[in-house]
C-alpha cells in the first residue's frame, strides 16, 4: 500500500524518496509533468514488478496516459527519475524499444493491408519476432489472416492491435484501454489472451476504466488521482476492502434486514439456527472494487473537472 505522505508527517517531515528499484520492470520516482501552468503528473512514485499485470486506474484527466507515455519514451518529463527495463526512456535506444509492445487507444486497424501482411511488416522491425501466424492464432484471428484491417469488426481490430503489439515478443506490454467496445464474450476471450501472455512471462501495464477488468486481470492495481498515485494494492485489498465488514442481508417477518459484521460465517450460523430451512433471501457481500474506488477518488475534490 502506498500512503507515504501521512506516514512521513508522523515521523516528522518529508522522508527522502526511496531509490529506484533496479529489479522492477518499471520504476518511477517523483515524476512531474507540466503542460504550461497545469501540473498533470505531480510527484508520482510507481514500481511494476517483472512478470505482473498491473492495472492503472483513475478518472479522466488523472494523468494515466501522460505517465504511460513517459514510460514508453513518447513524452518528456519535467522532473523525476524513470527506469523502464533498466533504461531511462529519455535515452531510449532501438534495442530498448524492441523490448516494448504498445497497444494504443487508436490502433492501425483501418489499413489496406491484410492482417498477415501487417503482422509480417511489423515483425520485420524486431530482432526476435514471434511467428505472425502463431500470433494470429493466439489472438483468435486465424480465420481473418487474409482479411484487410479495414474489413474487421471493432473487436477484431482491437485483437489485431494486440497482435501487432506482441509480434515483437515484448518483455513489457503497454495496453491502453484495450477492451473498449468489446462485447462481453470478446472481453472474456481477450482476458484469457492476456493471462496466457502473462504465462509466457510478459509484464503488462494496463489502463482501464472497467473495474471488473482490473479485478479479473490485475495482480495489483494502482489508483491515480490528480497526478499522484494514491494507493497500490492487490484488487481484493484496495481501500481496506479485504478488512471491511461484510454486509449480511436476509428477509425476516416480511422485512428486509441488513447486518454489517466482521465475522459473517459466525453470524450466518446464528441466523440459520433461527430458521427451519433456508434463510430467506440470504446474501453476504463485501464492498466491490467499484465501491472502494469511487470512495477513494471521491475524496479528491474537483477530480476529473480539468479533463
Ligand atoms: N498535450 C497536452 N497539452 C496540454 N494538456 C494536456 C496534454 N495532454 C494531457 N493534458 C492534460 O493533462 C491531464 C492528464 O491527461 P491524461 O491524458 O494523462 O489523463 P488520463 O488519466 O489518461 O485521462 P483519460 O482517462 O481521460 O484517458 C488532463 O487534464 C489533460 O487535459
Amino acid at each position: 500500500m502506498t500512503r507515504t505522505s501521512a506516514a512521513a508527517e508522523v515521523r516528522g517531515g518529508p522522508q527522502p524518496p526511496a531509490p529506484l528499484d533496479p529489479a522492477a520492470a518499471i520504476s518511477v520516482r517523483g515524476l512531474v509533468k507540466r503542460y504550461g501552468d497545469f501540473t498533470a503528473v505531480d510527484g508520482l512514485d510507481l514500481d511494476i514488478r517483472r512478470g505482473e499485470i498491473f492495472a492503472l486506474l483513475g478518472p479522466n484527466g488523472a494523468g494515466k496516459t501522460t505517465t504511460v507515455e513517459i514510460c514508453e519514451g513518447f513524452r518528456g518529463r519535467d522532473a523525476g527519475e524513470v527506469r523502464v527495463l533498466g533504461v531511462d526512456p529519455a535515452q531510449a535506444t532501438r534495442r530498448w524499444k524492441a523490448q516494448l509492445g504498445i497497444v494504443l487507444q487508436s490502433g492501425a486497424g483501418d489499413s489496406q493491408l491484410t492482417c498477415r501482411e501487417l503482422l509480417r511488416a511489423q515483425a520485420s522491425y524486431y530482432p526476435d519476432p514471434r511467428d505472425p501466424d502463431e500470433v494470429l492464432e493466439l489472438v483468435g484471428l486465424t480465420e481473418k489472416a487474409g482479411a484487410r484491417g479495414r474489413s474487421l469488426s471493432g473487436g477484431q481490430r482491437r485483437r489485431l492491435d494486440v497482435a501487432l503489439g506482441i509480434v515483437g515478443r515484448p518483455a513489457l506490454l503497454f495496453l491502453d484501454e484495450p477492451t473498449t467496445g468489446f462485447d462481453p464474450e470478446a472481453r472474456r476471450q481477450f482476458w484469457s489472451l492476456i493471462r496466457s501472455l502473462r504465462d509466457l512471462g510478459t509484464t503488462m501495464l494496463l489502463t482501464t476504466h472497467y473495474l471488473d477488468e482490473a479485478e479479473a486481470l490485475a495482480d495489483r492495481v494502482g489508483v491515480i488521482a490528480r497526478g499522484r498515485l494514491v494507493e497500490v494494492a492487490v484488487p481484493s485489498a484496495l481501500g481496506g476492502r479485504g478488512a471491511a465488514p461484510a454486509m449480511v442481508t436476509w428477509t425476516e417477518d416480511g422485512v428486509r434486514r441488513t447486518e454489517a459484521t466482521p465475522t459473517p460465517t459466525a453470524f450466518v450460523q446464528q441466523l440459520a439456527a433461527r430458521f427451519p430451512g433456508e434463510v430467506p433471501d440470504l446474501a453476504v457481500a463485501r464492498p466491490t472494487l467499484e465501491d472502494v474506488y469511487l470512495q477513494m477518488i471521491g475524496h479528491e475534490p474537483g477530480e476529473g473537472a480539468q479533463a
